[in-house]
């Protein structure tokens, strides 16, 4: 327990990116209850210690599908401005507060028009309690930059309708679009129309693939609908066949099919969530999460929370597991946090200030004071 705890303060101390957090997925427990209460929603607790365990047990399904039923619960108090602009104000400041500098925030608009918004209103809503959340956390002395990704809900069919809605917010915080849902019997390319109009405004999309679902998930992602990165991928694991020992470069002796050789190869980033794989069955601990070999084997990995709330997690946590389950070390955090920042759809001036004012100084430090 002390071990955990100080590897999880020595990380939090130190600047991070994180590009695959779902806004309605790290919502602060109080929050709910409130909103909640005044909107008249019925939630399984109204003591917020209790509800922060809910989510957690609920979500420790084993399958993605029952894990997503626990949105049902966040969604519900997201449906006015005030509460959407508050719950973006508040997850900016909770990554702030966890080390986060640069952060992509997602979520579907289309599921929050219960109570009469529109699509632009929700984006609009979000967005201007992004900004406030930046500007509280540069006066709190935790700077922190984030950019939106507006997802389409798989399972339905606002593809076009979300690609335009991310587009007409381009200039406005949304970086970049996504699609999410249940995975299994809901392909990319369903939206295959959306993605070409996407890149034909030189647009990017990350794709959530290879969850729930496996390698040709991940190559429809890739080759049909030019996915960027991918969200989660954990499943490319599924071609790669792990040898003994390791050749004389020190990489594992492994044998790739021609679809993992591709990701690692062409340097494609996943979007890896540890936690939120070991909930929903795609990995069974975080000590045995593929993260690791596909790390040693050089794919371009980054580390992500997925859903905060679901998970009971941080950015700085799932780092801390590793470190401490997983036989990572500070060169591998900060290693990742690199491949984050050179895959995120911020600007590259941005991320080269960010890489070379903050997140290089200070992890060149914490390396020299821990040699
Ligand atoms: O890990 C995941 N895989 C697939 N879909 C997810 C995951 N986490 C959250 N969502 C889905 O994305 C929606 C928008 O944020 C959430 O409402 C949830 O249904
Ligand atoms: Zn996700």
């Amino acid at each position: 327990m002390s071990e955990t705890t100080s590897t999880i303060d020595r990380i939090r101390a130190l600047p991070k990116v994180s590009l695959h957090d779902h806004l309605d997925g790290g919502l602060r427990p109080a929050t709910i209850v409130e909103i909640a209460a005044a909107n008249g929603h019925r939630l399984p607790t109204t003591d917020p210690e209790e509800l922060r365990a809910w989510f957690r047990d609920a979500a420790d399904s084993g399958t993605l599908v029952r894990y997503l039923e626990t949105f049902d619960h966040t969604i519900a108090v997201m449906q006015d401005r005030e509460s959407l602009a508050r719950v973006a104000t508040e997850a900016v400041l909770d990554l702030a507060a966890d080390g986060v500098v640069y952060g992509e925030l997602r979520y579907a608009p289309e599921q929050h028009l219960q109570q009469g918004l529109t699509l632009d209103e929700v984006v609009v809503a979000v967005e201007e309690g992004m900004r406030r959340g930046e500007q509280l956390a540069a006066e709190a002395g935790t700077p922190i930059k984030v950019g939106t990704l507006v997802t389409a809900m798989r399972h339905a069919d606002r593809g076009m309708e979300i690609a335009e809605l991310a587009l007409r917010h381009r200039d406005a915080g949304v970086v970049g679009f996504d699609i999410a849902g249940a995975e299994l019997g809901f392909p990319p390319s369903n939206h295959l129309a959306a993605f070409d109009r996407l890149h034909g405004d030189d647009f990017p999309v990350t794709i959530h693939a290879g969850e729930a679902d496996g390698l040709a998930s991940i190559a429809d992602a890739l080759h049909t609908c030019g996915a960027e990165r991918i969200g989660h991928g954990v499943r490319i694991v599924e071609d790669v066949q792990l040898g003994e020992g390791t050749d004389a470069h020190g990489l594992p002796n492994a044998t790739l099919g021609r679809l993992a050789t591709w990701v690692r190869d062409r340097g494609i980033v996943l979007e890896l969530c540890p936690s939120s794989n070991v909930q929903t069955g795609a990995a069974t601990s975080v000590a045995d999460h593929p993260i690791t070999v596909l790390k040693d084997l050089g794919f371009s990995i980054s580390v992500n929370t997925d859903n905060r709330l679901m998970s009971g997690t941080s950015l700085s946590r799932e780092f801390a597991l590793l470190v401490d389950e997983a036989g990572w070390d500070l060169a591998d955090v900060e290693r990742a946090t690199i491949t984050a920042l050179s895959a995120s759809f911020l600007p590259f001036p941005d991320r080269l200030a960010l890489a070379s004012d903050v997140i290089r100084p200070a992890y060149a430090s914490a390396l020299s004071a821990s040699a």
